[in-house]
């Protein structure tokens, strides 16, 4: 079974550096996401494992095999690595019915008729698109084609499928009822995913492994959940989530206890989970995920100023002042908060990260209490 690895890989256009010194294990029947801004390197590392651009340096393997070293001169063609595409622009053949969309690969392989009768059926029925079989791409909508261009890349059984943004041509309504059918298939079809998007709902909520990348660079690569909850860096923390985490400067006012000070009235005391080591006067950046900032009456930790509420039915965002800190708090149930009311702020259930300011990398998480 296919267990892909990438080692140092580079890949260079003219002196630019688009993909520097990569290095990961793509595990079997994973599904991997490459996330990040436009140009941070996603589509370019895509198509370097599926064989379409070749890399300046470095190693790939699939299942041990290597189909891609620039020292031995190995480039293994994209065809000759099992592997299948999905991208944005599925193009379905607008001649051919969905059917015969579907049987192409499989007829181009000389499978037999019958073969290829209970294969393009069972995807039909995979798909929820039996009943559209005999129909052109003409006469479907974006979603149902999605699904045909689906179907005929599953149909010749790839060990690993690599996805460019597929979804981004639909609404949003399809594109969560794709989502949901992507994960289905990921679990129905055995096959490893490569997925490239730079949604980061969609990579939260459909992998198994985040990769997440800016400026050709891998910046953290770990479950959704654990960039989520311990983001690497400050880029990280921001780039997951919705609304954004809170990032707030500060400094470290005392070592043992450590003291935080926000601003000149707000000083907090971060608990660590774990022994870490800042120094007094240490520039840093607390991160403070919305949901971890309760808005209270009783037992506060600071206080603050509503400038905003937006409820929306299940949730209220709310805008809030802290002094001069701007922060944002998200409140579930169908609450207003009146603008301009003094409000307790409390931290007694979150875990919080704390992020060195000039590197931005993360030192370590605690909990927060007021000093
Ligand atoms: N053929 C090429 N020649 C020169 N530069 C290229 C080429 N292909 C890509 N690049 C550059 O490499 C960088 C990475 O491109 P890539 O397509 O991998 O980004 P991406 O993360 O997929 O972005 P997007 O989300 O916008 O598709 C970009 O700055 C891009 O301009």
């Amino acid at each position: 079974m296919p267990r892909i690895e990438l080692k140092h890989i580079t890949k260079k256009f003219g002196k630019f550096v688009a993909v520097d010194d990569l290095n990961m294990v793509i595990e079997d029947r994973s599904f991997v996401t490459l996330l990040g801004p436009s140009g941070c390197g996603k589509t370019t590392t895509l198509r370097m494992i599926a064989g379409l651009e070749t890399p300046t340096e470095g190693i790939i393997t699939i299942n041990d095999k290597v189909v891609f070293s620039s020292e031995d001169g190995i480039d293994v063609p994209p065809d000759k690595r099992d592997v299948g595409f999905l991208f944005q622009n599925y193009a379905l053949w607008p001649h051919m019915t969905v059917y015969k969309n579907i049987a192409f690969g499989l007829e181009n392989l000389k499978w037999s008729k019958e073969a290829i009768k209970t294969r393009v059926e069972e995807l039909l029925a995979m798909l929820k698109i039996s009943e559209f079989a005999g129909r052109y791409p003409s006469e479907l909508s974006g979603g149902q084609q999605q699904r045909v261009a689906i179907a005929r890349t599953l149909a010749t059984g790839p060990k690993v499928l690599f996805m460019d943004e597929p979804l981004s041509n639909l609404d949003a309504k399809l594109r969560m009822e794709m989502r949901s059918e992507l994960k289905r298939l990921h679990r129905e079809t055995d096959s490893t995913f490569v997925y490239v998007t730079h949604d980061q709902l969609e990579a939260m909520t459909l992998s198994s492994m985040v990769c997440l990348m800016k400026n050709g660079y891998m910046q953290q690569y770990a479950p959704p959940l654990e960039v989520y909850r311990k983001p690497a860096n400050t880029f990280t923390a921001d780039f997951v989530g919705s609304p954004n985490i809170n990032l707030v400067d500060g400094l470290v006012d005392q070592e043992k206890p450590i003291v935080l000070k926000l601003t000149n009235t707000v000083r907090l005391v971060f608990q660590p989970k774990t022994n870490i080591a800042v120094r007094q006067g240490q520039a840093i950046v607390l991160g403070l995920r919305p949901e971890h900032i309760a808005v209270t009456q009783m037992k506060a930790d600071a206080e603050a100023e509503v400038l905003s509420s937006l409820p929306s039915g299940m949730e209220t965002i709310i805008a809030l002042s802290m002094d001069d800190i701007r922060l944002h708090s998200v409140v579930f149930g169908d609450i207003d908060f009146e603008v301009g009311k003094s409000v307790g702020l409390s931290f007694g259930h979150g875990v919080f990260n704390l992020f060195d300011k000039e590197s931005g990398k993360n030192v370590g998480q605690g909990t927060l209490f007021r000093a």
